[in-house]
């Protein structure tokens, strides 16, 4: 799956027509094709400024793997890094919002809103923080042909102090099983980070379902969990429309038709089925038209793998 440099530079804007999969296991070994990364400053002139309580956030990061990276226009980049850090002050339990829950019609399909997840300054740590970090073209493990993502992502293990309040915040709101599964108890710290710049885009895909991802015992790199596996796409804004952000939107589609079109705003989070099955939901991130760059977060909503007639509850455990 190769692309000359030509087409590399063409960036040709229709939407891919074809129904395209972003696949939960890490991309075919193809070497390098000698197309370099760019790698963006770590504050760009257009993003959005960040409060003073930024510098406050303690952040002591480390690349605990690194995977097959595939780029927007086709090839791969060997080694792209996943990062973890220690960030304690990410989530504040004492300053959570009224998580309210928001119902999306999508015919058959399962799709459905919560705003207020994070707070403005919550969110404005997570972009501050994966801009450290380093935006990159090259998405590491997983696998996107030519031209369907084209933003810049860092891919992180988030705390587990983080991800454990973020759990508590919507588990209420979550459904309590999905087709005989018991919503897990964490949701996995595995975080893939978009961000758009203006002409970004992610065309019509499904998303692949996940294990879930912590780290290892002794905080060096990543370790997978068993017994679950993510049955819900979670998008998190951390920006929006508020921001000055103008596109951008997801479009969910159903029956082949566009059946809903949510509009970024900062602490709105977004659910759909995923996963290769009939309910899962096919979408796309509409172009950045104008405005200042879009961020998101896609965490992964975990589901026990024992069915709930089994009666019995297997906690994750790491591999
Ligand atoms: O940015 C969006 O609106 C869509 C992102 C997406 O589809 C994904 O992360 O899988
Ligand atoms: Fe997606």
């Amino acid at each position: 799956m190769s692309t000359s440099p030509a087409l590399a530079n063409s960036r040709p804007r229709t939407a891919a027509l074809s129904i395209c999969r972003l696949i939960g296991s890490d991309p075919k070994q193809n070497g390098w094709m000698g197309i370099s990364p760019s790698i963006r400053p770590i504050f760009p002139p257009h993003a959005p400024k960040v409060p003073d309580i930024m510098t406050q956030l303690a952040v002591d990061s480390r690349v605990v793997a690194r995977l097959t990276g595939t780029l927007p226009e086709g090839g791969f980049e060997e080694g792209t890094p996943i990062w973890a850090c220690d960030a304690p002050g990410l989530l504040d339990p004492a300053d959570a919002p009224e998580t309210r829950l928001d119902a999306v019609p999508l015919g058959e399909k399962l799709a459905f809103l919560m705003e207020d997840v994070i707070t403005r300054a919550e969110a404005a740590r997570f972009i501050d923080l994966t801009e450290s970090l380093g935006y990159r073209d090259a998405a590491p493990g997983i696998q996107t042909p030519p031209g369907m993502r084209r933003n810049k992502t860092v891919h992180w293990i988030a705390p587990e102090a983080a991800m454990a309040e973020l759990h508590r915040r919507m588990k209420s709101l979550l459904p309590a099983t999905l087709e005989g599964r018991a919503l897990s108890p964490r949701l996995s710290q595995r975080i893939n980070m978009y961000r758009y710049d203006i002409g970004d885009e992610f065309n019509l895909h499904t998303d692949g379902d996940w294990p879930g991802f912590g780290l290892s015992t002794d905080g060096t790199g990543m370790a997978q969990w068993r017994g679950t596996h993510s049955m819900l796409t979670m998008l998190l804004y951390l920006n929006g429309s508020e921001d000055g952000i103008i596109g951008g939107e997801t479009v969910l589609y159903d029956k082949g038709e566009a059946g809903a079109t949510i509009t970024p705003h900062t602490g709105r989070a977004l659910f759909f089925r995923h996963g290769q099955n009939r309910a899962s939901v096919l979408h796309a991130g509409a172009r950045l038209g104008a405005g200042t760059s879009k961020y998101v977060a896609r965490i992964n909503v975990m589901y026990d793998l024992q069915s709930v007639a089994a009666g019995q509850f297997e906690a994750p455990r790491c591999l």
